[in-house]
């Protein structure tokens, strides 16, 4: 049985309905509860949140669960962004995953995992022109795996399949189908939906994973909002991962190009939203600049693993499989490890810094920053780390308050949090407005209770974010 807490759910919805007659009513004045993004177990079975389901299709706001089994755990809450902001038109879409739980002898809950997710997982290979995406898709479909691997090719303007792409569609291939009329981006998102739901409806159980290589000058963020707000693809499908190339002789290039205000540049835009970066191409260039380029890459997007190859050559578990948008994935992107690599190179190279302070009681607590204080407006990563609890309602409010006003500008976002009252880690993660999260294992008995937070997005001020993250501590 999953529990959740349907209470603040509900009032959620009631504010917004609220929201929709005053409209122009500040955040701050919004009661906490208006944010149930993170919420203490309680007691509401997911029968309940199926007939919320049914019974608010008809309001402004819908919840679904996401799939038809019955231990099905998650819904999302589904808002028109107009009810409560007149800035945007989009869709507003937060996911709430409650952890599973089942009831001991003596009728008490007992905590389970995050429920498997038994969607088809779906990879997303970006990068800018000619890095080498075609390169790596041949190498992903003549590998030796063992999945059948369906993939959705987008090529502008192509008219027919990618000359080199002919040999894999004979050898490794399950299906390859062809989004040549425009970006998948931007014209042909619709056609991608279509295109997903029928690979779906006609050959499921006929593949085992979805590859869509995108035109090297997408955006990914239309792409990957598009697994989340759309019903058709979000009950069947899951995305793994984000894996972006990166061109080690040209990247520099296309990083440094400043674009007309309002218009994103691509090649950041790539490096921003991957989960696994590739820099291709280190044949072309010496060990320098390619080191020199990983600090400018890192500087954008501290959560993705990073790996230097040529011609795409890399092992298949750093690209298939990579979980990059699954909760109880988090904590290893997240890990004190990989966040002190980052701040070591960033106080080499951007000027992060860190800190270790003594409380009152004489605990060292580890806090740390990271971040580059150059001027520049453009996307970067901020990480922050710090022991204590969180008071649930301030949590509440200041991530709901982030969303609401900060969505366009965090690109991606993930974290671990320690809630007062609650025995289990709080994890995490979010795209723009898009938001998922859920209690996984409690802590352990002598277990530091640290929490752990990266944004990457456009002008993020560390400063700022940390200092409203402190003033939700205990
Ligand atoms: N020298 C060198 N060439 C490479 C490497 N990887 C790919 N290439 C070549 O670079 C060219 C572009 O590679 P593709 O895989 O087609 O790149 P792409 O990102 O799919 O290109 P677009 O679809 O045009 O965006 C091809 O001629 C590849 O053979 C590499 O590591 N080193």
């Amino acid at each position: 049985m999953a529990m959740i807490s349907m209470d603040i759910a509900t009032t959620f919805v009631g504010i917004l309905k609220r929201q929709a007659i005053t409209s122009s009513s500040s955040s701050a004045k919004i009661p906490t509860t208006a944010f149930p993004l993170l919420w203490k177990r309680n007691t509401t079975s997911v029968r309940s949140i199926r007939s919320l389901s049914s019974s608010t299709t008809t309001t402004t706001s819908s919840f679904r669960t996401t799939s038809s089994s019955s231990s099905s755990s998650c819904f999302s809450i589904q808002l028109n962004a107009l009810k409560y902001s007149k800035r945007r038109t989009s869709i507003r879409k937060f996911t709430v995953a409650a952890t599973t739980t089942t009831q001991s002898e003596d009728g008490s809950d007992v905590l389970t995992q995050i429920p498997p997710d038994d969607r088809i997982p779906a990879t997303i290979i970006t990068g800018f022109l000619g890095s080498g995406k075609t390169t790596l898709l041949n190498h992903i479909l003549t590998a030796d795996h063992g999945k059948r691997i369906a993939v959705i090719e987008n090529e502008f303007g192509e008219v027919d399949i990618d000359g080199s792409l002919v040999a894999a569609k004979t050898t490794g291939a399950e299906d390859i189908v062809m989004l040549n009329n425009g970006c998948l981006c931007c014209t042909v998102r619709g056609d991608l939906v279509r295109m997903i739901a029928e690979l779906v409806n006609k050959k499921k159980g006929k593949f085992d994973h979805i590859v869509i290589e995108t035109t090297g000058l997408a955006n990914p963020a239309p792409i990957i909002q598009t697994f989340y707000a759309e019903d058709q693809v979000f009950n069947d499908v899951k995305l793994d991962g984000v894996v972006t190339l990166v061109d080690a002789k040209h990247a520099n290039f296309h990083l440094d190009e400043v674009k007309p205000k309002g218009v994103v540049n691509e090649a950041i835009e790539q490096i921003a939203y991957a989960d696994r970066i590739i820099v291709n191409k280190t044949d072309l260039v010496g060990e320098a600049e390619i080191d020199s380029l990983v600090q400018r890459i890192k500087s954008i997007n501290k959560m993705a693993n990073l790996t230097r190859t040529k011609f795409g050559n890399v092992n298949l578990d750093y690209v298939l499989g990579v979980g990059g948008f699954d909760l109880e994935r988090i904590e290893s992107v997240i890990s004190d490890e990989n966040l002190k690599e980052d701040h070591d190179h960033n106080h080499d190279h951007d000027h992060g810094h860190d800190h270790h302070h003594h409380d009152k009681h004489g605990h060292e607590h580890e806090h740390s920053h990271a971040h580059d204080h150059t001027h520049d407006p453009g996307v970067t990563s901020v990480s922050i780390v710090c022991e204590g609890s969180l008071d649930l309602e301030k949590a509440n409010m200041w991530l709901g308050t982030l969303l609401l006003e900060r969505s366009d500008d965090i690109y991606r976002m993930k974290g671990l949090l320690s809630v007062e009252g609650m025995n289990e880690r709080f994890v995490f993660q979010g795209v723009h407005d898009i938001f998922q999260g859920s209690p996984d294992r409690p802590w352990g008995p002598e277990e530091s209770r640290i929490n752990k937070i990266v944004f990457i997005g456009k002008n993020l001020d560390a400063e700022t974010l940390e200092k409203g993250f402190k003033e939700c501590l205990l």
